[in-house]
């Protein structure tokens, strides 16, 4: 089959789970000025499941997961038309705050990005522009974002130390810290592990697990093994366009769609 033939199946409306949607994706459209990223993009991404999203580098992963907090925003010339509901609101609407969506939507990168200041200031920063706590309410806030992320244990005598010191897989966890710490709902994940090394790897794979009782968490890889750990549901995209989108099991061992199961077996990407 060629590229093209395979890029214009049509894309399901994937409803994969029993689970109530967090995240209703509904005919989006994404472009970088006069180049379309993102074909009519129609998706339901379940509550407190995680959902990871993979294909071949170039088809759209990251740009879908940048919309869910509107990162782009910050860009000119970078556009989303469609919609994509949270909780029953729109949150493309301009008149949707940023404020309020990085409260209720989190993002940690592929290269752990530590503030150059104290490990506990890493975390507490953020907090701090979003509430005004007291100093002990904050230290137990803090406390309680690193114990979620599994951090606090190999940090608590050394907070006041700078967060640069820590190693690559500590700084992604304090990244995780810090955006758990904002209490959001949602938690996007971008190629979280490919800067680290297989153990910090499995760390942050048994995290994304414990974390999924609490969050709704996105998680873009390109590494098909680590959505088949960690996922609930997967999304599989080729050329902008969401191929197909079903239970984690069903898409690694019976995919209902021939592009998929060539993607899958490593015969492209
Ligand atoms: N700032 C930009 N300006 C113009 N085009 C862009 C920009 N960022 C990404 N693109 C294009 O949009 C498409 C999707 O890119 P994106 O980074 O979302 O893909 P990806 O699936 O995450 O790839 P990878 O796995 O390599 O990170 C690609 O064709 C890419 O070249």
């Amino acid at each position: 089959m060629t590229d093209s033939a395979l890029a214009t199946n049509p894309a399901p409306v994937a409803a994969a789970a029993a689970v109530a949607p967090k995240l209703i994706v509904r005919d989006l459209n994404f472009y970088y000025g006069g180049f379309q990223a993102l074909k009519s993009i129609s998706m339901d991404i379940p509550e407190k499941q995680v959902t990871a999203i993979i294909g071949p580098s170039g088809c759209g992963k990251s740009t879908l997961l940048r919309i869910f907090n509107r990162i782009y925003a910050i860009y000119p010339k970078q556009e989303a038309k469609g919609s994509i509901e949270l909780d029953g609101e729109n949150v493309l609407d301009p008149g949707y705050s940023l404020n309020r969506l990085r409260s209720k939507v989190g993002m940690v990168f592929q290269k752990p990005v530590p503030f150059p200041m104290t490990i506990f200031e890493n975390v507490a920063y953020g907090i701090r522009h979003h509430e005004k706590l007291s100093k002990a309410d904050m230290e137990g806030r803090v406390e309680q974002a690193m114990r979620s992320a599994a951090l606090w244990d190999e940090v608590k005598d050394k907070l006041k130390q700078n967060a640069l010191g820590l190693s690559g897989g500590q700084q992604q966890r304090l990244c995780i810290a810090r955006a758990i710490a904002l209490r959001p709902e949602v938690l996007l994940l971008d190629e979280p592990t490919s800067a680290l090394d297989p153990i910090a790897t499995s760390r942050i794979e048994q995290l994304v697990e414990e974390l999924k009782s609490q969050f709704t968490i996105v998680i873009v890889t390109h590494n098909m093994q680590q959505a088949a750990r960690v996922s609930d549901l997967t999304a599989f995209m080729y050329l902008g366009e969401l191929i197909e989108f079903d239970q984690t099991e069903k898409i690694f061992t019976k995919p209902g769609k021939k592009q998929t199961e060539d993607y899958i077996t490593g015969r492209f990407g």
